[in-house]
């Protein structure tokens, strides 16, 4: 029964973080890891203060040592520089790991052994992939640029996708790791753009080849008894490239998850930008806010009217059964179509001045906050083309 899975998942956990401790890692002890709703079987995990932290606190320090890294003798894509390498090494290391037997699997090994499986888009049944993409109108909506992860995995990596193990390793690489590296603990904190009070010491990937500082990671703000521990996935310190067009679709698509506000859309076939938020970043307040990024057009958001209107009569499937589609991805796929409903919907109901300037800007019209963060070459928009999807 579930009750039985929750248990077995806590004593995983705390082996896990005995493990860590004996091994070298701190990890403050005024943490504890529990369902962020306790009273809901199937609420995800996070971490949380048992205690109140102060502001520039050690929250934990794993040596890189006990992360997961790329395998190491083999895979001819050892040559590339580190920066460029695909994932297929830290993959094969994961599937090492969870095949062995029960006394030589890590701790780690056993708890990324039990977490869920195939929630992201990637993931999903081909039924329920389809219905996705009709929703975004095959990628003309954002999430776009969807990689066929798989596929991309069978075809560079040799692997075997008919293997669930293996394709389980793949989920896990894609929902948890920072580039090609897994690291026990601190991937177990949740996103939140709005209440991210940790942030990293150190950034192991500035060096090539890497530095390899393991992580360290500090509250950045006090933190209460009770208050959950936040990262930021796409907006952190070393988030570089992801910073600025990262937003709240590609957050679905990558982690499976609809972030609260603040969130990010980014539409490219109407080159409208904004984020949502609370007014004064106060949920209290039950209003919600719409800042343009770049000043929106009149033909973007006619674009953008066109698409709630198409979204409306698509909504309408949600009333009729689907039974070839697994209900996770059902509830799931609904959650998001509200989300992308509700942000066309705020955009075009705020009465924002249009201007057609965004139409004359070259194909980094989108481009704002993000721009001292990354190099030119890691700024290539994800474009949508009626033809389909290239990268430019
Ligand atoms: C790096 S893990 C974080 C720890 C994870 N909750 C666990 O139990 O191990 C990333 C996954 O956590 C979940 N997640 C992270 N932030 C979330 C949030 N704000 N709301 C809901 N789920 C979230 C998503 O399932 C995502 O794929």
């Amino acid at each position: 029964s579930e009750t039985v899975a929750n248990d077995t998942q806590d004593v995983l956990i705390t082996d896990m973080i005995n493990w860590l401790r004996a091994n070298g890692s701190f990890i403050n002890d005024k943490l504890q890891i529990r369902r962020i709703d306790p009273d809901d079987p199937t609420s995800p995990r996070g971490i949380f203060a048992l205690e109140s932290l102060e502001e520039g606190e050690t929250v934990c320090n794993i040596p890189w040592e006990l992360m997961i890294t790329p395998s190491e003798n083999r895979d001819s894509y050892l040559q590339l520089p580190e920066s460029e390498r695909l994932d297929c090494g830290t993959i094969n290391t994961v599937i090492e790991e969870i095949s062995k037997g029960e006394s030589d699997m890590t701790p780690y090994g056993k708890y990324l052994l039990s977490q869920p499986r195939a929630y992201t888009v990637g993931f999903w049944s081909e039924e329920g992939q389809k219905l996705f993409w009709e929703m975004t109108a095959d990628e003309k909506l954002p999430p776009i640029w969807i990689e066929d992860l798989l596929e991309e995995w069978e075809e560079y990596c040799d692997g075997d996708g008919e293997n669930d193990d293996h394709v389980h390793a793949v989920m896990l690489v894609k929902t948890r790791a920072d580039y090609q590296y897994l690291v026990p603990f601190y991937d177990m904190m949740n996103h939140n753009n709005g209440k991210m009070n940790v942030v990293h010491k150190y950034n192991p990937y500035k060096g090539d080849p890497i530095d390899k500082t393991g992580y360290e990671m500090v509250t950045s703000k006090p933190i209460l008894a009770g208050e959950e521990l936040f990262l930021s996935y796409n907006q952190c310190v070393i988030c570089d490239q992801y910073y600025d067009w990262f937003g709240t679709p590609e957050m679905f698509l990558h982690f499976g998850f609809v972030e609260s506000y603040p969130q990010r859309w980014l539409f490219d076939f109407a080159r409208v930008k904004f984020d949502l938020d609370w007014k004064d970043g106060d949920e209290g307040t039950g209003e919600v806010v719409v800042s343009f990024l770049v000043p929106p057009s009149k033909k973007g958001m006619d674009l953008l009217k066109k698409e709630l209107d198409r979204l409306d009569k698509f909504g309408q499937k949600r009333e009729q059964s689907n039974e070839e589609v697994p209900e996770n991805e059902l509830k799931s796929l609904w959650e998001y179509y509200d989300a992308l409903y509700n942000a066309l919907r705020y955009a075009l109901e705020s009465n924002a001045t249009l201007v057609d300037d965004v139409w004359s800007m070259g194909d980094g019209w989108w481009v704002k906050d993000g721009t001292l963060k990354a190099s030119s070459d890691e700024h290539c928009v994800r474009q949508w083309k009626e033809t389909g999807n290239d990268e430019l």
